[in-house]
């Protein structure tokens, strides 16, 4: 379980209180008003923005003063940070070693990885020779591959049409199905959430919220979240 306990994380200026759980193997949609801190939470969570105040833990585990690199988390952006220079099964391996020294069992688990997604026989093209959707796929078999219980997707497929962007958002469904993983999704879309979790922050009005069932929130929005959605 994910436990932020009386948190408060500051963001220059900018201050966002949470205290809430989020049980292992939930997946949870991350909503709310632009510039309401729905990054900054995320941030926050995977070590690149300090907590001012309360604990932060992982089946009791205190992660507040771990490196992002340590914390049981993998974090997947929007652009999905793909280095154009690299190749695709070298994107993914970055997962695994930064210096991309991967033995044979690293190389064939980066493999599996690609082939999962569905980019097989595309491990030596480079992000450029792909469509939008594949990169997406990439960046996710870098997720993958490593093996985090606690997937942190930030507007992942924002760029993505909506036929593909579903797509996406089954294959995550499909993957964290499979390995476990608990997913905190940030989405403008309320029909991602409504597609892929189980539950949703909301974050508002400088609080992230505890986790409400998705339809309970979004069929009976509160004010805040009724002025966002229009
Ligand atoms: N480096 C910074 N210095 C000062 N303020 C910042 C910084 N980064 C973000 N903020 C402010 O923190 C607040 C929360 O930003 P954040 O990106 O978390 O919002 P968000 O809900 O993810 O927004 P959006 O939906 O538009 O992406 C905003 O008001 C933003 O202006």
């Amino acid at each position: 379980m994910l436990k932020l306990e009386k948190c408060r994380i500051s963001n220059g200026g900018f201050d966002l209180s949470a205290d809430l759980c989020v049980s292992r193997g939930a997946r949870v949609a991350v909503i709310g008003p632009s510039g309401a801190g729905k990054t900054t939470l995320i941030e926050a969570i995977a070590g690149f923005l300090p907590f001012a105040a309360g604990t932060l833990r992982w089946d009791g585990q205190d992660l507040g003063a771990m490196a992002p690199g340590k914390r049981p988390v993998a974090m997947l952006f929007q652009d999905g940070n793909l280095f154009p220079h690299l190749s695709v099964a070298q994107n993914v391996g970055l997962g695994i070693r930064a210096d991309l020294r991967l033995d044979t069992q690293d190389t064939a688990r980066v493999e599996q990885a690609v082939n999962r997604v569905g980019l097989d026989g595309m491990g030596d093209r480079k992000p450029a020779a792909l469509s939008g959707g594949q990169q997406s796929r990439v960046a996710l078999a870098r997720v993958l591959v490593q093996g985090r219980d606690l997937l942190l997707l930030d507007e992942p497929f924002a760029a993505l049409g909506p036929a593909l962007k579903a797509e996406m958002l089954d294959l995550v469904a499909d993957l964290i199905a499979e390995t476990g993983a608990t997913l905190m999704m940030v989405s403008h879309d309320p029909n991602d959430a409504r597609r892929i979790a189980d539950q949703v922050i909301l974050v508002a009005d400088g609080q992230a919220h505890a986790p409400v069932a998705t339809a309970e929130l979004l069929d009976n929005p509160p004010p805040a979240l009724r002025a966002y959605l229009g």
